[in-house]
């Protein structure tokens, strides 16, 4: 039976069963009709009926990523008076839930419910005996580790006394990884790995995303971490490739036992880019019986892959099965405000200072790998010292130019006002009056992110032909375009003809 309540964590003093509203708040509810709302429940009333008029609130106060994401995989269980049961998938997605949506829940409740409504979360965890068992646990009013099961396997072997390299690079650490949203989800799953490696219901913790987006840089984090705070003591990180060269190795030398009991005494795995075992049935098969002696044994397995794993080509599905049994996590292409941090981040790092505007300039035009943004910052350092120049614009213009393809095509700023006005329907000045009328709102945005994207103008000279308006009002038009785009094809759609519509007029 469920008993155990959470409660509020700003006063740890209050009944733990009472959710308690905090008028200072503020909480979009006004659309809704207090009166159509049920009021404090019998025992038979459908939870899922009540659970869908929650819902009904949180998703006008969230995005519809974030509704879908924390919202929709969270299965109502009974309702007993004000008090609701809520079933949640892992303990990461409960403290996920507790961390940022703790007042927007309570508030809710007590909408629906009444004052002095409850809430007990169920957490769904998965046994690591097999693929099917789940185990449901009460919930205590503050978090505790998920306790060892009885059946946990001790792995003796001579190799647990035996030294070895880590192979992690002592750079990539959770410091200098830049926090955003494109990897808020992968990095802070990959924090309560460290914190807790194997404790965690994340395991294997799978993180997945494209070329040069902080794959590699954030699994090695964890393995940093966990041996600078002692949370575990052997800690390996090793590419597919380089497991499958020395699994082909140790068949040739008839040492195929010591290559897997060196692997099953390792406390946290860490394997890059599993992608590459694709059509390696053996090294796979091998993989699949190390994978399962260590999550039996409860020690943390974490991969990184180039896209989801169901998505992997040539991979066992028993072996795809298995990464679902934790957490994947993708890490997607930084937005502009997060590559901007970067290189200030990087910049510091080495040193320097950097001009905004080179510091912008860079970021706006290097768009989809980090490695290159970094690349791109190296090259800028490097000619400035051997031409002996300083760190301009112009200088900036010149690198950007030696990694990103030249779109060559001349677009002057009011063309593409003028066309974008045009789809719009709207007169161009509108775009630099002070309106905040929806329609005009999002042309403006279109056509500076358009301007942004194929001009060669600052961001300051963008916003001038803007009636004025300053570089970060076109810093947040990009992005909020940039996140449109990733949301919506039709939107995206729309940019792209646009786009095009642009270039060829200009040509
Ligand atoms: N959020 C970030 N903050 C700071 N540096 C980052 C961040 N993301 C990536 N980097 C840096 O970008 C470079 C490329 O990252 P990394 O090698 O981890 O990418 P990857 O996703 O593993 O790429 P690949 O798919 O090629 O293996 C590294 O130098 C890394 O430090």
């Amino acid at each position: 039976m469920d008993k155990s309540l959470k409660s509020p964590r700003k006063d740890p003093s209050q009944n733990q069963s009472e959710l308690f509203l905090e008028n200072k708040e503020t909480l979009n509810l006004n659309d809704l009709d207090s009166e159509s709302l049920k009021s404090p429940t019998s025992d038979h009333q459908d939870v899922k009926a009540i659970w869908n008029q929650c819902l009904e609130i949180i998703r006008d106060n969230v995005n519809p990523l974030s509704f879908k994401t924390w919202f929709e995989p969270i299965v109502p269980l009974k309702i007993e008076g004000k008090q609701i049961t809520i079933q949640v998938p892992s303990q990461f997605f409960y403290e996920w839930l507790e961390e940022h949506y703790y007042s927007l829940i309570k508030k809710t409740l007590t909408k629906v419910l009444g004052e002095g409504a409850k809430l007990v979360y169920s957490v769904v965890m998965e046994n690591s005996s097999t693929d099917e068992t789940k185990t449901t646990i009460n919930l205590p009013s503050s978090p505790k580790p998920i306790p060892k099961p009885s059946y946990q396997v001790q792995i003796k072997s001579s190799y647990e006394s035996q030294p070895f390299e880590s192979n992690l690079n002592p750079r990539y650490t959770f410091d200098n990884f830049v926090k955003g949203d494109c990897n808020q989800l992968a990095r802070a799953a990959a924090l309560a790995v460290a914190n807790n490696p194997g404790g965690t219901s994340f395991n294997p913790l799978v993180i997945y995303g494209g070329v040069g987006l902080g794959k590699t840089h954030l699994i090695q984090a964890i393995g940093n971490y966990v041996l600078a705070n002692k949370k575990a003591t052997r800690v390996y990180y090793v590419s597919s490739e380089k497991f499958t060269i020395d699994f082909v190795e140790a068949i040739q030398k008839d040492r195929v036992s010591d290559f897997s009991n060196f692997y099953r005494s390792i406390d946290v795995l860490i394997v890059d880019d599993i992608q590459f075992f694709a059509g390696k049935e053996k090294t796979q098969d091998n993989f699949f019986h190390t994978f399962n002696a260590l999550h039996q044994a409860r020690k943390q397995i974490v991969l990184s892959c180039d896209r989801p794993p169901k998505e992997l080509k040539g991979l066992d599905d028993r072996l795809i099965s298995r990464f679902q049994w934790g957490l994947i996590a993708d890490i997607q292409p930084p937005d502009l405000e997060t590559r901007i941090a970067i290189l200030k981040k990087k910049a510091e790092d080495s040193g320097v200072e950097l001009p905004q505007e080179v510091i912008e300039y860079i970021a706006v035009h290097i768009t989809s790998n980090i490695r290159e943004l970094e690349g791109c910052l190296i090259s800028l350092l490097a000619k400035s010292s051997l031409e002996n120049r300083k760190i301009d614009i112009e200088l900036a213009k010149e690198v950007v130019k030696t990694i990103v393809k030249d779109t060559s095509v001349k677009v002057s700023i009011e063309e593409i006002q003028r066309i974008v006005c045009e789809h719009f329907e709207i007169p161009p000045d509108m775009l630099k009056a002070k309106t905040r009328k929806q329609e005009v709102v999002t042309a403006r945005q279109i056509a500076m992110y358009l301007c942004k994207e194929l001009t060669d103008s600052s961001l300051k000279t963008i916003g001038l032909h803007f009636g004025g308006r300053d570089h970060s009002t076109v810093i947040h038009a990009c992005q909020s375009v940039e996140e449109e785009m990733k949301k919506s094809e039709k939107f995206r759609n729309l940019i792209e003809s646009l786009r095009r519509k642009i270039e060829f007029n200009s040509k």
